[in-house]
Formats: structure tokens, sequence, C-alpha cells
């Protein structure tokens, strides 16, 4: 059919999120968007950005007395809360790396988050927040998510964090198919033929897919929505439909090669999934990956997740366990937790020099 492109076919199986604050972009793509994400990276870019330099201004002026933190905190609603009109459900805002380790700080902040959005005008049900899945993150959570304040799980790399995501009532989930460090070092990036049955993220996403519809069909009690991030292509992107994940969030970039590549597969015959879980059932052929670990150094998880542990146990300390003996948990945690912190810090410096030209401080 002519005008189709590989981003008529993703909106055809998927709710496609958008990686990316950029009100521009946003209101370039040819489809209203489902969620928009962010974090610290996708933040400090939009607050450079020409468009935004008089939300800057204006929160320099009214917070800047305060600290570069609320100034940022600020920012980041008010960028976000522009976006709300321009998609279908949440804009989403990621808490500090720095407070990882701290689930008294990350749900300090989000209560700061969430105040600012009310003051925005936004309701709770526009927005959630995104917390690093640490024990501490998982812990924050269940507090957060109890008082109505939703949350996703962010920078998830192994089943236990999913299941401690379930645990604490997160709405959403983003596990990272590929680690960040595969974004800057190609020898990082996996070079498979086919991505649904050989990328080796592929297995441990078939597992937490299964483990949301076992507790969904068990409970009746809806589960995390799985919105992976951290794809290296569109043809990554696209892989997510047949994982059977109902969303994906896509990057700038992979928005641009969807839409530069005309769609000539075959056409759809199923529409897309409406509840993420319900009509849930793994394609034959990846039923495979279920038993499947090659991240790890034995068989199948190496770590032997359990369904019927609470991972949120112990102030977190069962799930901090559980992500330091994974064979990769830790380690992208950790970068990725390194490339936040960087960007925040970048942030850091271009407020407090706006601050101090204002002479606030
Ligand atoms: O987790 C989410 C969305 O929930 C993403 O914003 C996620 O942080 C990013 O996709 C990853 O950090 C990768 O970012 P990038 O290198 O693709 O820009």
């Amino acid at each position: 059919m002519a005008g189709r492109t590989l981003l008529t076919r993703l909106d055809e199986l998927c709710n496609v999120d958008v990686d990316d604050a950029d009100i521009e972009f946003i209101k370039s793509l040819p489809f209203k968007p489902y969620n928009q994400t962010s974090n610290q990276a996708i933040i400090t870019q939009a607050i450079t950005s020409a468009t935004n330099k008089p939300i800057l201004s204006d929160c320099i002026k009214k917070y800047g007395s305060q600290g570069w933190e609320t100034v940022f905190e600020r920012v980041s609603v008010r960028i976000c809360a522009n976006n709300v009109p321009l998609i279908k459900g949440r804009v989403l805002i990621q808490t500090s790396p720095r407070h990882i380790h701290d689930d008294v700080a990350m749900v300090n902040q989000c209560r700061r988050f969430a105040a600012a959005f009310e003051e925005a005008c936004v309701s709770r049900d526009r927005f959630a927040i995104k917390i690093p899945f640490t024990g501490s993150g998982a812990v924050a959570s269940r507090t957060l998510n109890a008082e109505g304040i939703r949350t996703l799980a962010t920078a998830v790399f192994c089943l236990e964090q999913a299941i401690a995501a379930s645990q604490s009532g997160c709405l959403l989930i983003s596990p990272y198919f590929n680690e960040i460090a595969a974004h800057f070092d190609l020898a990082l990036r996996p070079n498979v033929a086919d991505t649904a049955l050989e990328h080796p993220m592929s297995p441990r996403i078939i597992q937490m897919l299964e483990a949301f519809k076992t507790f969904y069909t068990e409970t009746g009690e809806e589960q995390p929505i799985m919105v992976i991030a951290s794809h290296l292509s569109s043809e990554e992107v696209l892989a997510m439909a047949e994982l059977g994940c109902q969303h994906v969030t896509v990057s700038q970039d992979n928005f641009r090669q969807l839409i530069a590549s005309p769609d000539e597969s075959p056409a759809i015959t199923h529409a897309k999934p409406t509840h993420p879980y319900a009509s849930l059932s793994t394609p034959e052929r990846l039923q495979s990956l279920a038993q499947k670990d090659p991240l790890s150094a034995t068989e199948k998880n190496g770590s032997a997740a359990s369904l019927d542990t609470d991972y949120v146990a112990q102030n977190g300390k069962i799930l901090d366990a559980a992500i330091e003996r994974d064979s990769v948990a830790g380690k992208r945690m950790n970068d990725a937790m390194k490339f936040f912190t960087e960007w925040e810090e970048k942030a850091k410096q271009i407020i407090e020099g706006e601050i101090s030209k204002l002479r606030l401080t």
C-alpha cells in the first residue's frame, strides 16, 4: 500500500511511546504517540534547546534561590507538562541517579514532582515517575504506587527486578533491550540475523512477560506494562511486538529510521492487544527462550528467580542481592547510572551558571 512505512506497521502492532521530550519532534510525528518517556540525558538536551529557553529562565527566576536541583526538577516537569496535549497517555520523568540507594530521598523527590505536576494542572493519570529499579527503588515504588503516584520500573535487566516491579505495584516497566554501553561501543552490539529469536536479551523478556501473564492469570491484578527501551535499530524496535509487548518506547533516531523505511512485509492480520497480558501467548518459534539465558553462564536465569520470593522484603536487600548475583544486571545498572549522573552533572553546571549570572546565590 502506497505510503506505508515501518512506523505505520509498528503503530498497527504496538502502542508507540516517544523516548524524547522535544516538543517540535513530537509534533512532527505522523500520529499521536502514547506515552512520552524521558531521562536525565533527554531533559538536559531539552533544557539547552531554544524552544525551552523561556521555561529555563522562568524557573531560574522563581526557584534559583533554592538551588540547581529544584530548578532542574521544575524545568523537567514544565517541559513534560507542555507535551501532555500531544500524547494519549502519560509523560514520564526519572528520579535522580544520586538517590538509587535511598528510598526516602526517592519518595521525597517523587512527591515534589507530583506537587509540581499538580501546579502545572497535570492530573495524576497523565504522568508517572521512572524509578531505577534497585532494592530501594522497589521500596520507594511500593510506597508511591500505594499513594497514587504511579511509577515505572526502569533500568531493568533481570527477572528478579521484573517480579519486584509487580510486587511494588508499578504501572509500567522498562527493561533495556541493550546495555547503555552498546550505544557507544560497536563491539558490544549483538550481531544477530533474527532479533526476536537470537538477541541475548530476548529470553529474559519472554520470561518477564510470562511471569506477568502468570501473576495476572492467578490474581486478576493488573501487572506492569512492558515498555522496552534502549534499542539500537528500527528492526529491534519492531521485534518487541513479536516478543509480545503491548507498548514500546522509541528514540528519535529509530523513529527516523522507521519513517524512512517502506513497509514491504505481508499485511498484518491481527489487531494489536487491548490488554497487555490477557491474551498473551508466546509464539511457538520463541517458546524455547523461556528455558534459556545466554546472558548467564548457566542454562536459565543463573540466579534462579522465583515467582514466590518477595524481592521487596528486608527494605529491598533481597532484590539488591539478586541484582548483585546476576551475571549482567549489576554492571549494566552501574553503567546506566553513571551515564545519567554525567548528564545530570551537565544540567547542574548549566543551571548553576545561569543562577550565578542572575546573582541569586
Ligand atoms: O527507560 C526509558 C523509557 O522508559 C528510556 O528513556 C531509557 O532511559 C533510554 O531508552 C535508555 O537510557 C537509552 O537511551 P539512548 O541511549 O537510546 O538515548
